[in-house]
């Protein structure tokens, strides 16, 4: 048995609201795989579920192998939720230490600060830390405890582009040492970067799972971009295009399932159009194509 996490036809109502529906979903040791979705898709819901922080309404939670609220499940498992509540009158070590003293087999305080990128406000107040800097503070709490499972959810949020390199670092070291990591985000240029799954909630429901270039692939769109002497009506006109966004200085950008249809036809129409370029579907596209309301069927590829 190598899942880390595993919902059995897991629904989670709140009142009237369904948050999650029948959802079936098995984390894989050693991945680092992205739960994404729209805002109230239930990805907070999802991670509540697997830390024990709810009972789901139907369905089941295992989290390895056992009941997420058992003490030695907890053990093994950090967390970074999206508030952080923490004693203000301490300094960072202090707090990351007392953090450390509750788990069986901590990592040492300096590597928790140097995974988070804390070493030198060691010994700052808590109440001092900026906001990216409590970011950074909930990573060292959430895995001084050396966790086989790591949640987190909105990471980077508030994180400059240092903070965030430096984050990316620690989930790199982590995940050499075996760490399964399951993160919610918005910023999708992350995800394809770094994760080796994506799982894509909308509304409750499961509507894509796979690796990221599965789900672009999902969708078969393709972006094709050029600057031509073309007027608006004439690139309007075009065959093959799906959608037409039209810039400044004759830049022209459509979605296309047939592109080389659409590029064959603008080449003849102006034989001189410059700056081609045929790319595939951001996964912003996919996210924003799966996720858009006229999908009503869900669809999973394997990861
Ligand atoms: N404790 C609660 N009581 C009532 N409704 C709740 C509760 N927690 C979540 N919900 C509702 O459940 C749905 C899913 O919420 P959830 O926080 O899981 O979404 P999310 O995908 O994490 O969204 P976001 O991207 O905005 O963080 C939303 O409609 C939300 O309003």
């Amino acid at each position: 048995m190598n899942d880390i996490v595993c919902f059995e036809h897991l629904t989670q109502r709140f009142g009237t609201l369904t948050a999650l529906s029948d959802l079936n979903l098995e984390l894989r040791a050693g991945q680092l795989s992205a739960l994404l979705g729209p805002n109230g898709a239930g990805k907070t819901t999802a991670i509540d579920l697997m830390l024990g922080l709810s009972s789901p309404t139907q369905g089941t939670v295992r989290v390895m192998g056992s009941d997420p609220r058992s003490t030695t499940t907890r053990a093994g498992v950090g967390a970074m939720l999206q508030d952080i509540n923490v004693p203000a009158g301490l300094s960072v070590r202090e707090l990351v230490a007392l953090y450390a003293a509750l788990y069986p087999s901590p990592m040492t305080v300096d590597k928790a600060l140097t995974l988070s990128g804390l070493t030198e406000q060691a010994k700052q107040r808590v109440s001092g830390l900026s906001g990216g800097q409590k970011r950074r503070l909930s990573f060292a709490l959430a895995v001084v405890g050396q966790p086989k499972l790591l949640l987190l959810d909105e990471p980077t949020v508030g994180m400059d582009v240092q903070s965030r390199n430096a984050f990316w670092q620690g989930i790199a070291e982590l995940r050499s040492g075996g760490c399964t990591v399951l993160l919610t985000t918005h910023l999708l240029e992350e995800v394809d970067r770094a994760a080796d799954r994506v799982i894509l909630l909308n509304k409750g429901k499961l509507v894509a799972d796979g690796t990221p270039s599965s789900i672009r692939e999902r969708v078969g769109v393709s972006k094709v971009r050029f600057s031509s002497q073309l007027a608006d009506e004439q690139l309007r006109a075009l065959p093959g295009a799906d959608t037409f966004t039209f810039a400044a200085e004759g830049r022209a950008s459509f979605s296309s399932r047939t592109p080389e249809l659409l590029v064959r036809a603008a080449l003849d129409a102006d034989p001189d159009l410059k700056h081609l370029e045929v790319s595939q579907a951001s996964l912003e596209d996919a996210f924003l194509s799966l996720t858009s309301d006229s999908l009503t069927s869900p669809g999973a590829v394997s990861a």
